[in-house]
Parts: C-alpha cells; sequence; structure tokens
C-alpha cells in the first residue's frame, strides 16, 4: 500500500518561554495553529532499509532527515522487517520557525501507523516523536493548541478565526539552538498574554488575536539579522492586521482578512523577499484532514 500524507507548517501565534531546565531544554507557553503550507510526504512499502527521496536539496538526504529517523525509530520500536521508500514533496522553507522538519516526521510516523497497522493512538504516535524533537507532538496532533513543557504537553484549542496567512522567509536560515543559546532571561521584560489569546480565539474576534501576537525570541533573532524587523515593518506597511516572527524565526507571518488584501501584502514583499507566500490558516483539525 502507498500512502501520501499532508505535513504542514505551523506558525506561533505567542510563545513563552518560562526558564530553562536542567536538561538544557526551556519550558514553554506557546499558542501554535497549522497552516496550509505544506510538505506531502509519499511513503512507498519496499523490501529492507530506509530510502530518502527529497524534492530540496536543502534537506539532508541521510539519517539526519527527520522522516528518515521517524521511519527507523518505528521499525526499530515495532520490530518491522518491512523497508520504505519515503519521498519529501518539500515546500515548507527548511530552518524558517515553521517545524517543516518536525511536520515531515509528524507525517511519516501517521502514514507508517497506517501503512504497516501499528494501530497506535495519536498521543502514543505524539510521545514517540517527542524523541525526534520537541514540535513534533504537536504535528502529530495538527489544528491549534496550547503546547507546554518541551512542547509536549497539549490543550486542543478551538481554531483562529479563519483568514489569510502571509509568509516571508528572508535568505538565511536560523539555528534554533543558537536562538535559546542567546536568550537571557533576565532580559525579558513583556510577555505575551496567554489568557488574552485564549479570550480571543474563543470568541473568534481577528482583531484581539491581531493584538494578541508576542514571541519573546522575536528580539533575540531580530538582533542578530535585523531583516526580520524589516520584513515585520514592511509587511504592517503593505496592510497586514497583524505581524509576528514564528518559532524561532526567521519567517515572520501577517495576519490578513480580506484576499485583496493578502495579495497586495504579497506582491508589495516581492520586491524585498524571494520566499513570500500567502495561505489560508487551517487551524482546525476536524475540518481539515491531515491524510
Ligand atoms: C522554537 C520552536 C517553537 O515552536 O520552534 P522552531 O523555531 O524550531 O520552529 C520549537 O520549540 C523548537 O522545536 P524543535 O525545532 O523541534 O526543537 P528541538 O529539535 O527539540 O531542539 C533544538 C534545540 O532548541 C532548544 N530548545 C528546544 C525546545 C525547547 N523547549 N527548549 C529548548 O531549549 C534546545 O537548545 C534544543 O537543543
Ligand atoms: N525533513 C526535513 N525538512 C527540513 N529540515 C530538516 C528535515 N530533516 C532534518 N532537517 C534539519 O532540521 C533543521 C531544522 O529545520 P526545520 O524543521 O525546517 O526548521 P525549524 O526547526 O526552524 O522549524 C535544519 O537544519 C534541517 O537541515
Amino acid at each position: 500500500m502507498d500512502i501520501s500524507v499532508k505535513a504542514p507548517a505551523k506558525i506561533n501565534l505567542t510563545l513563552d518561554v518560562l526558564h530553562k531546565r536542567p536538561d538544557g531544554y526551556h519550558d514553554l507557553e506557546m499558542v501554535m495553529t497549522t497552516v496550509d503550507l505544506a510538505d506531502r510526504i509519499d511513503l512507498t512499502e519496499i523490501t529492507g532499509g530506509i530510502r530518502l527521496q527529497s524534492t530540496s536539496g536543502f534537506v539532508p538526504f541521510d539519517d539526519r532527515n527527520l522522516a528518515y529517523r521517524a521511519a527507523a525509530l518505528i521499525k526499530e520500536r515495532f520490530g518491522i522487517t518491512k523497508g520504505v521508500n519515503i519521498l519529501i514533496h518539500k515546500r515548507i522553507p527548511v530552518a524558517a520557525g515553521l517545524a517543516g522538519g518536525s511536520s515531515d516526521a509528524a507525517a511519516t510516523l501517521r502514514g507508517l501507523n497506517k501503512m504497516w497497522n501499528l494501530g497506535l493512538s495519536t498521543e502514543e504516535l505524539g510521545e514517540l516523536g517527542l524523541a525526534l524533537g520537541s514540535d513534533v507532538p504537536f504535528c502529530v496532533q495538527g489544528g491549534t493548541a496550547i503546547a507546554r513543557g518541551r512542547g509536549e504537553q497539549l490543550t486542543p484549542l478551538s481554531p483562529p478565526p479563519p483568514c489569510w496567512v502571509v509568509l516571508a522567509k528572508p535568505p538565511h536560515g536560523v539555528s534554533t539552538v543558537e536562538v535559546f543559546q542567546a536568550l537571557k532571561m533576565e532580559k525579558i521584560t513583556t510577555r505575551p498574554n496567554l489568557e488574552g489569546m485564549l479570550n480571543a480565539l474563543d470568541k473568534k474576534d481577528f482583531d484581539q488575536v491581531c493584538e494578541q501576537l508576542a514571541n519573546v525570541l522575536e528580539g533575540v533573532t531580530m538582533a542578530t539579522y535585523p531583516k526580520v524587523r524589516f520584513l515585520k515593518e514592511r509587511m504592517a506597511t503593505f496592510g497586514a492586521e497583524g505581524v509576528l516572527m514564528s518559532g524561532s524565526g526567521p519567517t515572520v507571518f501577517g495576519l490578513v482578512k480580506k484576499e485583496s488584501v493578502a495579495f497586495r501584502v504579497v506582491n508589495g514583499l516581492r520586491g524585498f523577499c524571494r520566499q513570500v507566500y500567502a495561505v489560508r490558516m487551517l487551524g482546525g483539525l476536524k475540518e481539515n484532514s491531515l491524510e
């Protein structure tokens, strides 16, 4: 049986870093949601091991690839002797703060669970996925959620109000490790208002969602990459109603209600940035099946 699985990108509507943990990770509190910019993973059963192909040269083609590692984990954990060819149709920019690698890993876990009839629940797939990366449990589940701890403690939320999401990825990638290393906890002065964002989502209040966007990593990444600030300012000038950097960056996203405005923002940005996308908010799992 061959299987194709959708692997959507995520954005962080809020991102707070609570403290550094003894294991080197940070305890986070974030509101995350999926957007309709997605990779597609084609899984084909083969005899023997794991083969990986990708339409993008920017990802590793060996066991450093998170999709490869997801397949290796499943094979090892469940003693599967069959092999799999993984073809990644890459659309999500790499090292962008959009969890492209984590989403590929999550999609591979979901797809192999089905292909090899393992009968694992979403929670069990998420627990497996945490060994691959902190964002993988959220990507397994999709939709909209509060993520706490390393990112694995998930509380599902109702989706944001429908809108356009304009994404602009500066030419450089960003290392998540380096951003967390550069973060000085004592320098965090303004934090996201989680209650405010939850209230906005609950009421489906687009303007309030825009007002409550906040990410404590934004200033850290901006200090090294001024292009992030530049793109944020431009996006707002061209008409985006709420603008924020996603995750550890450097992708900047803008929320826009009207299609005509979304395309005005895209056209305006194209003069400054090669990788610009206008996509719909996905946000809700039921109406946007990930399979
Ligand atoms: C910051 C976030 C926010 O959504 O997204 P991205 O910008 O990567 O998309 C995530 O927490 C990233 O998740 P992910 O990219 O899976 O991180 P991991 O591979 O687990 O960890 C990479 C490194 O980031 C740091 N890290 C990550 C997660 C966490 N809760 N605390 C940390 O300190 C650690 O230095 C770790 O070694
Ligand atoms: N399938 C994959 N897609 C993208 N990046 C991958 C993948 N597998 C491994 N990586 C590596 O993971 C790192 C982070 O990539 P990505 O998940 O795109 O970014 P981010 O964590 O910022 O959202 C990159 O250095 C990339 O080389």
